[in-house]
């Protein structure tokens, strides 16, 4: 066995960053921190009524910094000694402009407040014409090139983001070299870069928001890129031709990234993924069965062995890429651009009195403070006790945009069926609803397009904190829910890939048996109310089909 034993995990979710220290011959976890994003969590650089959504490279930098050295500090001096490897799990599409020397442009004076030299966050969706214009320009002759990531180019993706900045803000056009997801930037970071055409780009970010297929050799030809506008031929061309698996190694922890950490520069950097992948691993994927993320929004992954996706593909999906969840295998994702984020929603609209600061006072603060920790927690209870009947409240869960089946950002959120009589629980148990049907409209848009679903797992941090939720989706997909015993699927995830990154074990799926942390309990659907869901579910398809006819 290799001499290193222990490793770290890191995920960078929406709102935090969670860090698990790992004993991997053990597949014990030691300790863990989670730290929030200082800046985002005060709402800055943010614009919710323009789907704006901008994180600050300084708020990964210290949501790492101090989740790590709160891990060490838990644990004996010797463990530090032999950590082996570090791997991260970052969201995606989350790009940011960078300069020649690989520095995000908002880590430069002159741009240090501009949101647009700060990271993209997968949900903010400004660039919704730019995705239109690349999905106006695929359907030209001889330029096909989303058939890997189902059909349509999303707003929340690589290219459209990219060109949205250039044309918003001249200045970054000027300065910006290169465009690169956070999820290539932090092992560059770690790893001492300073040339951002050195910068490895990981397969699974760049088959998934990038268009990046060995099918096509790399990236699409350059003629699509310059037919959508000559700008971005410049940026693919220098966007390089090789991805790399996150079982590799990106480098080691250069001496300053070491020194502030308080571990040594043989500790290797893995090259990162995106969060939903990585959890993915974490939670013992298994061929054929759908692993659903589900946090503030959903991520659903799929493996599927490659030859049997040969000449298949699956429409309105966010894309089969090899090797990007498992190398060897064919990783799918599929999703929900909204999921908890609606319930935040939710939550934060009752809580608009207390927010106002016109009101504010010490007691005032305190209640709100209590409520926000615990206002979720008693919509579940309440609305868990309340009838089931047909023409109950009802709602489209699509209040970011509809990611899957078939993405279009401008679908919208909707609640109906209200009364004089109707309670803040049943709101909620209406929003719970929704976000279920939008996940069996997923379920269902896979197996029609051929793709056998045997069985779903929940990961991610709903999957834990609400049997409420898991219960509904049971009910509503008809299907058991085997519920992840751990909370930190994607931390647990980068610490099994951070495993093979050092050589303690030769394959993720090794890494997975040794270090797993299995299935919780399996939530099973409740009979009695199939039928009714199956009612319901056609009227959430009618109203969603209603908004659609009223668009055009
Ligand atoms: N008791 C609860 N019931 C349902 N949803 C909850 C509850 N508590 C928190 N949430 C939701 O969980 C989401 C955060 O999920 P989590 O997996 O922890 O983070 P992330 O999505 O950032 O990775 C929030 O959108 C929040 O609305
Ligand atoms: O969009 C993707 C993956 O495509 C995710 O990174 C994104 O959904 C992250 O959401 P969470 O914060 O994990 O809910």
């Amino acid at each position: 066995m290799s001499k290193n034993r222990y490793v770290i995990g890191v995920d960078f979710g929406t709102d935090s960053v969670r860090t698990i220290l790992m004993d991997a011959w053990e597949g014990e976890m030691l300790s863990s921190a989670v730290c929030l994003y200082e800046r985002w969590s005060k709402g800055l650089y943010c614009d919710a009524g323009k789907s704006q959504f901008r994180q600050h490279p300084l708020d990964y930098i210290e949501g790492l910094t101090t989740s790590i050295k709160r891990c060490l500090k838990e644990v004996d001096v010797e463990v530090r000694k032999q950590v082996g490897a570090i791997s991260m799990a970052m969201t995606g599409s989350t790009p940011i402009a960078v300069d020649v020397q690989g520095t995000p442009l908002a880590l430069l004076e002159a741009f240090s407040d501009n949101p647009n030299a700060m990271f993209v966050l997968w949900k903010d969706h400004t660039a919704i014409r730019e995705a239109d214009e690349i999905n106006a320009i695929s359907k030209q002759e001889g330029m096909d090139y989303l058939k890997y990531v189902g059909g349509i180019y999303s707003s929340e993706w690589y290219w459209a983001k990219l060109l949205h900045m250039l044309r918003a803000d001249k200045k970054i056009g000027e300065v910006c070299y290169t465009w690169v997801e956070h999820s290539d930037w932090m092992p560059f970071l770690l790893t001492g870069g300073n040339d951002a055409r050195k910068i490895k780009r990981n397969a699974c970010a760049a088959g998934h928001k990038a268009l990046w297929s060995a099918a096509f050799g790399g990236l699409p030809a350059i003629d699509f890129f310059t037919s959508i506008d000559p700008v971005l031929g410049i940026y693919a061309e220098r966007y390089g031709n090789k991805v790399y698996t996150t079982d590799k190694s990106a480098g080691y922890l250069c001496a300053e990234w070491a020194e502030r950490l308080g571990l040594s520069t043989k500790v290797q950097v893995g090259i990162g993924a995106i969060d939903a992948h990585v959890g993915a691993v974490g939670g013992e994927i298994k061929p054929y069965y759908i692993s659903k993320v589900i946090g503030t929004s959903t991520c659903d992954m799929m493996v599927v062995p490659g030859d049997q996706m040969e000449g298949l593909f699956v429409k309105g999906i966010c894309g089969q890429v090899n090797d990007s969840i498992i190398p060897g295998m064919v990783g799918l994702e599929a999703g929900q651009s909204a999921f908890g984020d609606v319930y935040s929603w939710f939550k934060d609209l009752l809580l608009w009195p207390l927010a106002k600061k016109s009101f504010s006072d010490a007691d005032t603060d305190r209640l709100y403070r209590e409520l926000e920790a615990e206002l979720l927690r008693e919509l579940n209870d309440a609305a868990s006790k309340l009838p089931l009947y047909i023409d109950a409240p009802f709602a489209l869960d699509w209040f970011n945009g509809r990611r899957t089946p078939d993405a279009d950002p401008t679908r919208k959120g909707l609640i109906g069926g209200l009364s004089l009589g109707t309670t803040a629980p049943d709101i909620f148990r209406a929003l719970v609803e929704s976000t279920c049907f939008g996940a069996r409209a997923i379920v269902e848009r896979i197996e029609s397009e051929g793709v056998k679903v045997e069985g779903v797992q929940a990961i991610g941090g709903i999957s834990n904190k609400s049997p409420f939720v898991m219960q509904l989706l049971a009910d509503i997909l008809n299907r058991p829910i085997h519920i992840a015993a751990t909370e930190q699927v994607c931390a647990l995830g980068a610490c099994m890939f951070a495993a093979v990154v050092c050589n303690i074990y030769a394959t993720v799926e090794e890494a997975s048996v040794n270090m797993g942390s299995g299935v919780k309990e399996i939530v099973r659907p409740r009979s009695e109310y199939k039928e009714l869901f199956d009612q319901r579910y056609a009227q959430y398809l009618h109203y969603g089909q209603l908004q659609q006819d009223n668009k055009k």
